[in-house]
């Protein structure tokens, strides 16, 4: 699917991407990548830690400074403000207050989202939805700081789907959980994306990439693959070592390529003397 090639095509395409590079510290982190995430559907980005799945989220939800390539998002150029409200983004450390409660930490986001009094009846609404959709209703009076790990990530999730965004970009939201929350979690993202709502998910995790209809499979701040799990088992019997060879592939001609580079220098150089 390619967002370039028509309109039809860009309205089954989420995310849009085509030679986008992110310069971070002085040094590309994100290197030439192109790829679309298809609409109503939970792609997984896997890659090892500091491949650069966080950046690549961040350029996403528009966080992120030094982004070239073309990068568009729902039918816009990320980072457009037309896109605040569309976008649900989960960080990797839970953005919640500790000494208010599960709805009082809702309550305030929504008014940020939502504001003015002639909402008051709507977000009222809306916040008890994403409460209920978290699973977390019997503990709508509990203070966060009193909560679990799990149940805190539960209040970010709870948090980003305030206002039913179309896309929710979600970073590493089962780091730390047990395998039960795991699976509850995963559970809740395929009947959010049941809903029409496209979901992308980054994780470290080679055996999440199973519960992804999709796959961008990242290393070194490229994509080795984009596919689906099924497609990427093929021959390789699972992901993981489908990646696993990927990257030893990649490795070889990054190899080949040193040393051809090498050759030719020397070549150069053989005249002078
Ligand atoms: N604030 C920053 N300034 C400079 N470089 C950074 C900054 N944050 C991250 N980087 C670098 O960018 C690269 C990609 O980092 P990024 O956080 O995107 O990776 P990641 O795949 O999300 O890692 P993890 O799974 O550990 O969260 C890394 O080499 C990292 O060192």
């Amino acid at each position: 699917m390619n967002y370039s090639s028509g309109r039809g095509a860009a309205v089954h395409t989420a995310i849009h991407a085509a030679d986008l590079s992110v310069v971070r510290g002085g040094r590309p982190v994100v290197r030439g990548l192109g790829f679309d995430v298809p609409r109503g559907q939970v792609t997984g980005l896997l890659g090892p830690s500091g491949c650069g799945k966080t950046t690549l989220m961040r350029a996403i939800v528009g966080t992120q400074a030094r982004v070239t390539g073309t990068l568009r998002v729902l039918g816009h150029p990320a980072g457009a403000p037309e896109l605040r409200s569309r976008i649900g983004y989960v960080t990797q450390d839970p953005s919640v207050y500790d000494d208010l409660t599960v709805r009082q930490n809702l309550d305030y986001f929504a008014a940020i989202l939502d504001p003015g009094r002639a909402a008051a009846t709507r977000r009222r609404a809306d916040v008890t939805r994403a409460i209920a959709e978290v699973d977390l209703t019997s503990h709508t009076d509990a203070l966060a700081g009193t909560l679990s790990g799990g149940q805190r990530s539960r209040v970010s999730l709870a948090v980003a789907l305030l206002g039913s965004p179309e896309l929710l970009v979600l970073d590493e939201p089962t780091v730390g959980l047990d395998p039960v929350l795991r699976r509850d979690l995963w559970n809740l993202f395929h009947t959010i994306a049941g809903r029409g709502t496209t979901l992308l998910v980054s994780s470290h995790v080679m055996d999440e990439a199973e519960r992804c209809h999709r796959l961008l499979l990242m290393r070194e701040g490229e994509i080795l693959a984009d596919d689906t799990p099924d497609a990427l088992r093929g021959t390789s019997g699972t992901v993981e070592s489908a990646f696993l060879q990927l990257v030893d592939e990649a490795n070889a001609r990054a190899h080949a390529d040193r040393a051809a580079a090498t050759t030719t220098t020397d070549d150069r150089q053989e005249p002078a003397r």
